[in-house]
């Protein structure tokens, strides 16, 4: 349903690409996992799927098909028709996603009408539904509330409630659990993986949280300095991640018995001066000389010349 081939995303004025040659796909009703340290790129790939990259920031090469067009040659006008329909986001703060001055049934009723032929009053009875399948309890009376009234939990769910009502093929979540206590962050996302389950709905969900993504995730993307070092199944990145990265961050992740919490060393080196050869190498504890002469495309599903034993 999406496929996005070498898709790179640049500075315009300087020329630094900040997402340097990503592919993956996504199946309806996948959850697809992207996880990475701060500044990795995860956020502009997204924002480059739909054009909602900040100004100075623009795709400079590569393809984003869903549904068969080709979403970086489409119109802005039948972009926007898209966003909200096709495709939904959620973002980590729930406020920048709703209006302070109208209540939550006013902007979800709109949200349905701007999309669909249907009467008010059966947009108004599929926010009601929504909202109650994403755990607001007395729907009804909730939706003449305003967001201000809502905890910041609630406030999350009623975006996430959002993001499902014209019943998107893609939702694509960025840190959107990441500002909630944990275990609401589990709560909801139980809820967005019975929704998704039920209703075909692909899910790209962004963090640097790799511990979220367990249980939830069937497929997991992990991205270090813009690009793509290793993709699998959920399964089998949490049972043998091949690439050095990967096992860096799995060891960084707190799971019953394990009793020292391992750090990985050094810091994610700056875009415009990468060095030559694989971009993690400074930090990698396998790195031999070849790594810092030649970069390799993702083989096997890691980009990593001495990857991990596969017990895949
Ligand atoms: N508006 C901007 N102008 C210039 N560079 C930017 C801008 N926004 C982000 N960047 C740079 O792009 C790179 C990728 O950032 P991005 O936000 O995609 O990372 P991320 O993995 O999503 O991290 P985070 O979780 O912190 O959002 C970073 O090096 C960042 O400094």
């Amino acid at each position: 349903m999406l496929d996005v081939e070498n898709l790179v995303t640049a500075i315009t004025a300087t020329g630094t690409p900040i997402v340097r040659g990503v592919s993956f796909q996504v199946q309806p009703g996948q959850i697809l996992g992207v996880v990475g340290e701060s500044g990795s790129g995860k956020s502009m790939m997204a924002y480059s799927l739909i054009d909602l990259l900040p100004r100075g920031i623009a795709i400079s090469g590569g393809r984003v098909s869903f549904d068969g067009q080709d979403l970086t040659a489409l119109p802005q006008a039948r972009l926007r028709h898209l966003r909200g329909d096709r495709i939904a986001m959620i973002f980590q703060d729930p406020m920048v996603a709703l209006n302070p001055v109208l209540t939550i049934g006013e902007q979800m009723v709109e949200a349905v009408l701007a999309h669909r032929p249907v009467s008010r009053k059966a947009a108004h009875a599929r926010c009601i539904e929504v909202l109650g399948r994403v755990g607001i309890p007395s729907p009804e009376e909730r939706m003449r509330a305003y967001p201000h009234e809502f905890s910041g939990g609630m406030r999350q769910r009623v975006v996430i409630a959002i993001a499902f009502l014209n019943d998107p093929a893609l939702i694509i979540a960025d840190e959107a659990t990441t500002a909630l206590d944990v275990t609401i962050q589990s709560q909801i996302i139980a809820e967005i993986q019975s929704l998704a389950a039920e209703t075909g709905t692909a899910i790209l969900w962004i963090t640097h949280d790799l511990s979220l993504l367990s249980g939830f995730a069937d497929h997991v993307m992990v991205m270090y300095a813009g690009q793509v070092i290793e993709t699998a199944s959920a399964d089998q990145i949490f049972a043998a991640p091949r690439h050095p990265y990967t096992a860096a961050l799995m060891e960084a992740v707190p799971v019953p018995g394990r009793t020292r919490l391992v750090n990985l060393p050094g810091v994610p080196p700056a875009l415009d001066a990468l060095p030559k050869g694989c971009a993690f190498a400074p930090r990698c504890p396998r790195v031999q000389p070849l790594c810092r002469e030649q970069t390799l495309p993702v083989i096997d599903g890691s980009r990593c010349h001495f990857p991990l034993e596969a017990s895949r």
